[in-house]
């Protein structure tokens, strides 16, 4: 008999956090600048690599196509894929998680040619990849999708040319780096119109260009990329992560108390930092923190959010303000501005006793006193940050199950909100459903 055991979150909340919390690297542009290496002949030391699910099977991937890794220290590793091989990425690993889909940019830069498994990660509807297909189809590549779900994409003719001006009809954060990746070393220009604009894009661009890449314009909604012929090795620190802090100011905010956010770029909290200021917290700009202020007896402001592309309210810290207006003073509406079915969380929050409605991209929110803790699922990323929060801000006992989800983006996050004062712990449970049922 084989007994299937499973991690949850035990959480006493109900208690204001006071302290400081370290943000790691940022976790969008990690996943995209490791498929990067794949276009360097050369060694690259990457730094400030945030310690996340994620990162470990990208890393590992790359290992199984002949990649060197050396790890260096928990946030640092050095990576050779000088003698990688054109080959099928793993296509279990690759299906498991979203940003494997960088591998198809990539490897079509180095070998004019790539075959990768479809991409999974956080379901919220139909993720199409119709504008990175469209790019790449610009610069002389035939992809066809095979039964079974394998995307084979190559250069059909001649070699993987610049694709022009390509004008994308959706702002896509995937598309705008993926082509950025193809056309780094493709001969000749690219132009990529109506780019996504996020930290996370500068910052694959800004590693792409340390590494010998001529990208110019990442940032705005135009970016050119004149192609080389080859890149080389380098030295290379990743971004904070603007949703992890965002998420630890969205939790200062819920539980009250003062946390100090730190090793961050405040300029890329300021949707997030102008919304919790207009439910009434104070939020103080330092040069790279942030400190988080609320008194504890004094409720949050209702709000409404709309989610958008960079500089916008981002999507994924949807979830983790839906906490706060949960509780908050009066009526608030979320609309969910870039995906089809990101609220599947509301029917666990309903469970603590919130009082949501939701009608297809918009929710309403009837702020309630208090929450009733609750055994709660991780039904995706951000998704169990907010059962996180949920918990923290609920006296008694909250219980998040499937916290595989969590730890797909966030670095220790146990130790960082106990180092604030929170009562979470992380346990190991059999699973009673499943004993008995395999082996
Ligand atoms: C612009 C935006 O906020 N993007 C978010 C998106 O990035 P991610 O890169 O996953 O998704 P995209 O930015 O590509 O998608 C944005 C929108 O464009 C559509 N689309 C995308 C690609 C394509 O080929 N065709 C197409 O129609 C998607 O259905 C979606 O509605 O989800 C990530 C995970 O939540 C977030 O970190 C990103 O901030
Ligand atoms: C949903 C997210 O990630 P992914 O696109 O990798 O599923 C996220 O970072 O919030």
């Amino acid at each position: 008999m084989v007994i299937v055991t499973l991690e949850k979150y035990v959480i006493e909340g109900g208690k204001p956090l006071y302290g400081d919390i370290q943000i790691s690297g940022a976790k969008n542009a990690a996943v995209a600048i490791l498929p990067a290496t794949v276009l360097i002949e050369g060694v690259c030391r990457i730094e400030n690599i945030p310690n996340i699910l994620d990162v470990k099977k990208i890393v590992d991937i790359l290992y199984q196509m002949g990649a060197q890794v050396r790890l260096i220290n928990k946030n640092t590793i050095e990576i050779d894929t000088t003698n990688i091989k054109n080959m099928a990425p793993p296509y279990d690993m690759v299906r498991s998680m979203r940003a494997s889909y960088y591998l198809l940019g990539a490897m079509l830069g180095r070998f004019h040619e790539a075959q990768v498994a479809m991409p999974g990660g956080c379901n919220f509807g139909v993720r199409p990849i119709d504008q990175h297909i469209k790019g790449f189809e610009a610069m002389g590549v035939s992809v066809s999708v095979e039964p079974g779900g394998l995307i084979d994409a190559r250069v059909a003719e001649g070699t993987l040319h610049g694709g022009g001006s390509i004008y994308l009809d959706v702002v896509s954060v995937g598309a705008t780096m993926n082509i950025m990746l193809a056309a780094a070393r493709a001969e000749g220009t690219t132009i990529i119109e109506n780019a996504a604009k996020e930290p996370h894009i500068v910052d694959l661009a800004n590693f792409l260009n340390s590494m010998g890449a001529d990208v110019k314009g990442a940032g705005t909604d135009s970016i050119k990329i004149n192609g080389v012929k080859a890149l080389h090795g380098g030295t290379y620190s990743i971004i904070p992560d603007q949703i992890e802090a965002g998420t630890y100011m969205a939790l200062a905010a819920a539980t009250g108390g003062e946390v100090s956010i730190n090793n961050i770029i405040p300029k890329h909290m300021e949707s997030i930092t102008a919304k919790l200021i207009e439910m009434g917290v104070e939020v103080e700009e330092g040069d790279d923190s942030i400190v988080v202020r609320r008194d504890p007896a004094k409720r949050l402001e209702r709000v409404n959010i709309k989610t958008m592309p960079y500089p916008g309210f981002p999507t994924d810290m949807q979830p983790q303000m839906a906490i706060l207006l949960t509780l908050a003073d009066g009526i608030g509406i979320i609309t969910e501005g870039v995906w089809d079915n990101r609220f599947r969380y509301v029917d666990e929050l309903k469970r603590m006793g919130a009082n949501i409605q939701v009608d297809g991209k918009i929710a309403v929110f009837e702020g309630v006193d208090h929450l009733i803790p609750a055994p709660v699922k991780a039904c995706d990323l951000r998704a169990g940050a907010a059962m996180v929060i949920a918990g923290l801000v609920t006296k008694g006992r909250t219980e998040v199950e499937d916290i595989f989800h969590i730890e797909r983006g966030y670095e220790e996050i146990v130790e960082k909100l106990r180092g604030v004062g929170a009562d979470i712990r992380k346990i190991t449970v059999n699973d009673p459903s499943v004993i008995g049922k395999i082996g």
